[in-house]
């Protein structure tokens, strides 16, 4: 997949388009289901395309927190899409200078660059300046510019639309199947396994600490059942206990992600890893010392094998 930096205008396109449009954080059920329509509509010419902005438009505009922190890092979104047979992807710099653009520069002068053909969008899509134009009125405005425009209904699950904001809220309340069911797949966070205060191995628990996660949500505080995947050509899977949060026990000061691997020992220091979480085990703990803590994490183990027959 070719990835094309904009700021403002994208540069000209020759080769016919079909175009999904949103920030796609997640790429969860919605955004499958809209690129299941570009792949429906694109005949064996087109290319398949993403539009997609980031950061956030209410961090960037508002300065709301909420919105800082996404369920995908960029290379996870792009990964994600390219998976799901995306051709290009637009990486669309959303700054206060580009929330600028009225709908008209949006259509007239940015997407008419493009060769568009189709354009697929969610019903609930806004755009420009202010969120000034919808869905209704791109299809409008892109009759001008020869593309149609498609407006997928959003995927509902138990009456509600599933949307990124309400998966970002499951993450950080720990809510871990719901987010997999909107998902379509475990939430995951990928980083780089970083030295800790090496304390684990002493308590006959090593967890590898994951580094550079720092744009994801943070998961509520707890222990969960999960996966590590070892990033490598055949990647390795193992069943694991997660621990997230500020290990109250240990006087811990910062927000941290570990997970002690069942079955396995070596070395994964540096090693690029994804922290995958199936399901909320309990909440963070101030135990009154190490063998409290200890006992609690043995508990753990011991609940952990038996949800997984090992
Ligand atoms: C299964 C498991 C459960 C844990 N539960 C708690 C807990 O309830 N409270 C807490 O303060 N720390 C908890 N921890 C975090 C430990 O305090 C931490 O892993 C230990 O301090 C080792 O840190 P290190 O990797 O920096 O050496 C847990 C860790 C694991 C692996
Ligand atoms: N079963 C395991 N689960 C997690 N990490 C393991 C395991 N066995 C060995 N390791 C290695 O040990 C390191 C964690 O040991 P630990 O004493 O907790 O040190 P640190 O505080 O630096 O994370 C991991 O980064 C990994 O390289």
């Amino acid at each position: 997949m070719e990835t094309i930096e904009v700021n403002g205008q994208p540069p000209h396109n020759k080769e016919p388009l079909v175009l999904i449009i949103g920030k796609m954080d997640g790429v969860h059920l919605g955004h499958q289901s809209l690129l299941r329509e570009a792949e429906r509509l694109a005949s064996a010419e087109d290319k398949i395309a993403v539009y997609g902005f980031s950061d956030h438009p209410k961090w960037v505009l508002k300065g709301d927190e909420e919105f800082k922190y996404m369920l995908s890092k960029e290379e996870d979104k792009q990964r994600r899409l390219e998976g799901f047979g995306v051709d290009r992807y637009y990486h669309v710099h959303f700054t206060k200078e580009y929330a600028k653009t009225s709908p008209e520069e949006f259509v007239l002068e940015h997407l008419s660059r493009l060769n568009v053909r189709h354009i697929v969008v969610g019903e609930d899509f806004r755009f420009g300046k202010g969120r000034g134009s919808d869905a209704e009125g791109l299809a409008e405005l892109c009759t001008q510019i020869g593309a149609e425009v498609s407006i997928v209904p959003g995927v509902m699950l138990n009456g509600a639309k599933v949307s990124s904001t309400d998966i970002r809220t499951h993450v950080k309340e720990g809510r871990m199947e719901a987010a997999q069911a909107m998902l379509g797949r475990p939430f995951e966070l990928t980083g780089i396994v970083e030295k800790g205060e090496q304390l684990g191995r002493e308590l006959g628990f090593p967890t590898l600490n994951m580094g550079d996660i720092e744009d994801y949500v943070n998961v509520k505080p707890a222990v969960y059942l999960g996966l590590v995947k070892i990033v490598q050509d055949a990647p390795e899977y193992y069943y694991t206990l997660i621990s997230a949060g500020y290990r109250p026990t240990v006087n811990g000061d910062s927000y941290k992600v570990e997970a002690y691997l069942l079955d396995f020992s070596g070395d994964l220091y540096n090693r690029k890893v994804s922290v995958q979480f199936l399901r909320h085990l309990r909440d963070e703990v101030n135990f009154d010392g190490m063998d409290a803590l200890v006992e609690q994490m043995n508990q753990d183990e011991r609940e952990a094998r038996s949800i997984l027959g090992l």
